[in-house]
């Protein structure tokens, strides 16, 4: 690019101004000047927009140093062809290329991180680098929503939001989550009785989990319709999570309708703060998570922020649903899927379930009789760690970040954590690429000694929030599905292959064909 604009000026000739020859008087015609004004913006533009080239190409240059990553990047856009239509293999080839790589997109420097220690190093160095969020999650989400806070600001608001996972609300939830559970599954029969031809479960059981989340954290302080419209209303927001997205929310756009359907979301979300505040001054018990945030808040050893508003209740409520509406609809989805193809692992489970509910498949699921079956928490676990529902999570330098003895990533780089490498360390899961629940319930195995490479929910200050409720919901749905139903899984030459939208998802959306299943 430099010696090509070497050529190309050299070979311009100068071009007299009419006062170097003053004595000579020749009328120049228009047209001709005006080309050669013309040429002379041609030429200007063209040495201004070769420069800016030779100059990003040379940024990219020294900040990749001698990582592994293209040489040089595409003009202005990089890889955003390919962060448009993100495949498994393409993340895979890039992780594979090194345990530290360089990508750029839209001139945005980033380091790929594939192996543990360094995934881990980003994830639990919040002094270098702090989570980024799709450029969009800060117009869906709000700005001043609490998930934007950081260093003792996000330790404090983590530190109130613990409270909600604790084991003596997760037995609030459960009761819940088993009601709910069981309503949908018999609707899944209900319809596999009019058609059952095999169906796809993606949006079947993406509702299920939005209508679970919805009444554990808000009970029945939200009334149906509005339950309803934030379900149907959900899918604009999924849509819009895109790496990359138009950057104004114009009528039309992504980012437009997933604001349009957060609006409708706070406004009921709001308005179940507010019963919740009344509920609990009025003595009731807690009968979902608002109410026992609430609660907690009036407990004499609590020692937080007592004053949450309503809207600032509403906005975690919120931030929950879209931290978790994706994520536990793959790992649900998968654990359908990873059955269906795996009946000896199926019959364990149903073995499990049977000896727990002593045959009464009617009797709901408690936190104690979760309790009783490892064999299930192990199966959702290895699932999980088969087809991870996140695979990255994309973290942002605020200074220049010594990540190896070699190798500084500049300030304000994008730093993206992997987590499938740490997943499939064939040292740590040997069959890494099979499903083996057992290998969690033997105390010795190395999977249980490496727990460092479980990385599914993250690590450090900003780890998940839910894990505990999202194991439990997988758990306790694949469960009480075990001993309601068959299901027989059409596979497809799309069933393994993976369809990233945001989170991982089989490509065909699993086709499955449900039967009611004797009772034992
Ligand atoms: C299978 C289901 C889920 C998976 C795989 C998952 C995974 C993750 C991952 C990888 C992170 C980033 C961690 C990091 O940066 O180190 C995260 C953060 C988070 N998750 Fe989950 N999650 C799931 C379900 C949930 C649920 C059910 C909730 C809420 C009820 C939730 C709430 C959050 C929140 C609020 C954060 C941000 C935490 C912070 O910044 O302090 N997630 N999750």
């Amino acid at each position: 690019m430099a010696s090509f604009l070497r050529q190309f000026t050299s070979s311009v000739a100068p071009i007299p101004s009419s006062t170097s020859i003053p004595l000579v008087d020749i009328r120049i015609p228009s047209f001709i000047t005006s080309s050669s004004n013309s040429a002379t913006w041609f030429y200007t533009t063209a040495a201004i927009v070769g420069g800016l080239l030779v100059l990003e190409q040379s940024v990219y240059r020294y900040k990749k140093k001698q990582l592994p990553g293209d040489r040089w990047t595409i003009p202005v856009i990089g890889k955003f062809a390919d962060s448009m239509k993100p495949t498994m293999e393409g993340y895979m080839k890039q992780w594979n290329s090194g345990a530290l790589s360089a990508i750029s997109v839209f001139n945005i420097f980033i380091v790929m991180a594939s192996s543990n220690e360094f995934s881990r190093k980003i994830l639990n160095s919040p002094g270098y680098a702090e989570p980024c969020l799709v450029h969009s999650a800060k117009q869906i989400l709000m700005p001043d929503n609490w998930v934007f806070l950081t260093g003792k600001t996000h330790v404090e608001y983590r530190r109130v939001l613990n409270t909600l996972f604790t084991r003596k609300a997760l037995s609030i939830y459960v009761g819940i989550m088993d009601s709910i559970a069981r309503k949908h599954l018999n609707e899944w029969l209900a319809a596999a009785q009019k058609d059952p031809s095999p169906r796809a479960i993606m949006m079947t059981a993406r509702d299920l989990n939005m209508h679970t989340s919805l009444r554990v954290f808000c009970g029945n302080h939200i009334p149906e319709q509005g339950a309803v419209e934030i379900n149907e209303k959900y899918w604009y927001i999924t849509r819009a999570l895109e790496l990359v997205n138009f950057p104004f929310a114009f009528p039309g756009t992504k980012v437009y309708g997933a604001i349009q359907a957060r609006k409708v979301a706070i406004k009921w979300l709001e308005l179940a703060a507010s019963k919740a505040k009344t509920a609990i001054a009025n003595g009731c018990e807690p009968e979902c998570m608002l109410d026992q945030w609430v609660k907690e808040m009036e407990a004499p050893g609590y020692k937080g922020r007592k004053d949450f508003s309503d809207r600032e209740m509403a906005m975690v409520v919120f931030s929950f649903l879209f931290a978790s509406q994706d994520a536990m609809s793959s790992g649900l989805i998968y654990g359908f899927q990873h059955l269906a193809d795996h009946p000896d692992i199926l019959a364990k489970i149903r073995e499990e379930q049977y000896r727990v509910r002593a045959g009464d498949v009617d009797k709901p699921m408690t936190l104690e009789m979760l309790e009783e079956m490892p064999y299930l928490k192990a199966f959702v676990k290895e699932s999980m760690r088969i087809k991870p529902p996140v695979t990255m999570v994309p973290y942002r330098t605020t200074k220049a970040f010594p990540i190896s003895d070699d190798y500084t990533v500049p300030a304000n780089s994008m730093v993206i954590p992997s987590f499938y490498n740490s997943l499939h360390d064939p040292s740590v899961f040997p069959e890494h690429d099979e499903l083996v629940p057992e290998r969690w319930l033997d105390p010795d195995s190395s999977a249980n000694a490496n727990p460092r490479n479980y990385l599914v929910f993250g690590s450090g200050p900003h780890k998940c929030v839910g894990i505990e409720y999202a194991m439990m919901n997988i758990g306790l749905v694949l469960a009480t599905a075990s001993v309601l139903m068959d299901w027989e899984h059409q596979v497809t030459p799309e069933s393994d292959k993976v369809q990233i939208i945001a989170t991982l998802f089989p490509k065909d959306g699993c086709l499955l064909k449900f039967s009611p299943r004797p009772r034992p």
